[in-house]
């Protein structure tokens, strides 16, 4: 049987150098077609359980399972290769290449895939985050969160099954935090992508389905359709629980 999760983890712990757990004992999944933000105070795990999650690090102990591959049957070549075709990434800091228009941004994961970049796929991507008319124009002379929506098409050409976002309103103002957050969620209803966002603002996190809480690496707990108010207070509570 398909399993309903576009991402599982399993008793995941990650140790790192000097005696620090950056995850202990996570068990944790997101659902196919789901929007899910993950929260905590700072040095909780977040950074930790993404790169885990996305294959861009390995968990000392634990099982990851990605669009139904157990990332630790993979060696590093077919994990590159999964990571390039079924994972998108967004980052606060956008990471378009300056020489680069929105087309050729968008394009770029089809050419590092070896495929010829298909210009009625690109327009599309584009369009979809509502920059049909920008492919000409560079990074700069965009806004930030026009920059973020190429960000988003380009991370999205290539259908992936799960998209991370880090932050991806980190750089951006209040309203244009809005239109990105938007765009996420409109991704969501509308075209069934399922999105993992770590976020440490209350308003990010209330456009998700469910928010998940970290706390010293360890799970802390959930709350299913989050308000800001409600996701703020739960975040007031751990912090000074692990104050
Ligand atoms: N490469 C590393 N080597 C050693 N320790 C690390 C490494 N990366 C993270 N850590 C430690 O692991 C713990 C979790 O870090 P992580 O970056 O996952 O937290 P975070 O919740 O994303 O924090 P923030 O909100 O501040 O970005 C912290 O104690 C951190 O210092």
């Amino acid at each position: 049987m398909k399993s309903t999760q576009a991402v599982e983890l399993t008793e995941v712990t990650k140790h790192y150098a000097h005696g620090v757990t950056a995850l202990d004992d996570v068990t944790i999944g997101f659902g196919l077609g789901t929007f899910t933000a993950v929260m905590g105070p700072s040095g909780s795990g977040k950074s930790t359980l993404l790169q885990c999650a996305a294959g861009l690090d390995r968990p000392s102990s634990g099982r990851v399972v990605v669009d139904g591959r157990d990332l630790a049957t993979l060696g590093d070549r077919k994990l590159t290769l999964l990571r390039r075709d079924r994972i998108g990434f967004v980052f606060q800091s956008f990471n378009l290449l300056p020489s680069l228009t929105a087309e050729q941004n968008v394009a770029l994961p089809l050419r590092l895939a070896g495929r010829r970049p298909d210009r009625e796929l690109v327009r599309r991507s584009l369009a979809a985050v509502g920059l049909a008319e920008r492919g000409r124009h560079r990074p700069a002379e965009m806004s930030g969160g026009q920059q973020q929506r190429v960000a988003i098409a380009r991370a999205l050409v290539t259908r992936p099954a799960v998209l991370f976002a880090d932050e991806p309103t980190g750089a951006l103002d209040a309203g244009t935090s809005r239109e990105v957050l938007r765009l996420m969620r409109d991704l969501v209803d509308g075209q069934a992508q399922t999105i993992i966002m770590v976020t440490h603002d209350p308003i990010a996190a209330s456009y998700a389905d469910r928010v998940v809480f970290l706390a010293d690496g360890r799970f802390y707990g959930e709350l299913h359709d989050p308000t800001a108010e409600l996701v703020a207070t739960r975040m007031l509570q751990l912090e000074a629980a692990s104050c």
